[in-house]
């Protein structure tokens, strides 16, 4: 059985020798460039990118190459093809397509196409399910009242509180920091998450799934200055009347009762902190949210000792 060092070289001698064939006439130095880049998965990467001259690449010609290539793939054990095509290069998709190829994601400058060559059903992850929305309660302890906002684009105003999309690679407590700051002027600091909420089908998602979770955060300004865009109205309210409120959504109400509860009876009964930790990435490191831990937990090293 071969290696996969050993496909790999066979793949990319084919795909030169596919292209020096199917592009007589076109520049062959050009072909020699697109190599597929195998996973650890067994999949192969095909990035049009790295044609020099795509403009010169007849999709005819790519068709037939494709269709050689997809055999000898398949022969060696290859699982699935990954192609990658830049969005000026985008009249390929259709000659993919009819291969059957299929769209896996894309981004504002690429899509990525995949076909599955093993026996069975693909089992190629799917791409993003859920968009991610923060919200942050901002308590200030002191007067015991909290900040909401009045959204200017929804049907119904009920009070809620400040927040918005996270972006891509933005912790949790960051969005919700930002997206109040945006919506009412006002600076606040993170302290826990308090809820999830998971929605599928949502029309604000394009369909997929949403998450939103809603922050505790503390201020550290009190003036506000909202956005008129997005906000209808901004106040600081009573904790209490925000709970007993009727002009609220019912994630509002029973998150300002939760928030109530701790206030009144310790944030120890409701808070899911955030300790930090190294990733087994060099040089990154992950959020975990969890309920408070006691020490004697936290540093335990053997658990017969307890
Ligand atoms: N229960 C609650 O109290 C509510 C919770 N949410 C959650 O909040 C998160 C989203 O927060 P948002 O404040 O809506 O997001 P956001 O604060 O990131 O952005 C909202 C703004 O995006 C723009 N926008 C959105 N869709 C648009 C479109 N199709 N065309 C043009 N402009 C568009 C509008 O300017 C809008 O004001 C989601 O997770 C959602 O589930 C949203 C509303 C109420
Ligand atoms: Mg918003």
């Amino acid at each position: 059985m071969l290696g996969a060092g050993c496909c790999l070289r066979r793949s990319r001698q084919l795909l030169a020798s596919g292209w020096t064939r199917l592009l007589s006439g076109s520049s062959s130095s050009e072909v020699t460039q697109l190599e597929p880049q195998r996973d650890r998965f067994g999949g192969l990467s095909l990035y049009l990118s790295q044609l020099r001259a795509p403009e010169r690449l007849d999709p005819g010609a790519l068709r037939r190459w494709l269709q050689e290539s997809i055999k000898q793939w398949r022969a060696e054990g290859h699982i699935a093809i990954w192609l990658h095509v830049p969005i000026l290069q985008s009249r390929f998709i259709a000659t993919a397509a009819e291969l059957g190829f299929a769209f896996h994601h894309a981004e504002s400058d690429s899509a990525t196409l995949t076909l599955w060559i093993a026996d069975g059903r693909s089992r190629l992850p799917i791409y993003a399910t859920h968009q991610l929305g923060v919200a942050g309660a901002v308590l200030d302890v002191q007067s015991g009242k909290v900040l909401v906002v009045q959204d200017r684009n929804k049907t119904t105003n009920a009070w809620k509180f400040p927040g918005g999309l996270s972006e891509p690679g933005e912790d949790i407590g960051s969005t919700a920091v930002r997206e109040v700051f945006e919506e009412t002027g006002i600076k606040s600091e993170f302290r826990s998450l308090l809820s999830i909420r998971q929605q599928h089908r949502h029309p604000g998602a394009f369909g997929k799934s949403d998450m939103y979770i809603i922050c505790r955060l503390e201020p550290s300004s009190f003036n506000i200055s909202f956005c008129q865009q997005e906000c209808l109205k901004c106040e600081w309210m009573e904790l209490s009347d925000l709970a007993k409120s009727k002009e609220t959504t019912p994630i509002t109400s029973n998150i300002a009762r939760l928030l109530l509860y701790g206030y009144r009876e310790g944030f120890d009964k409701i808070d899911l902190t955030m300790r930090e930790f190294p990733a087994v990435y060099t040089g990154l490191f992950y959020k975990l949210y969890h309920r408070e831990l006691p020490e004697h937990y936290r540093n335990m090293t053997n658990l017969q000792d307890m």
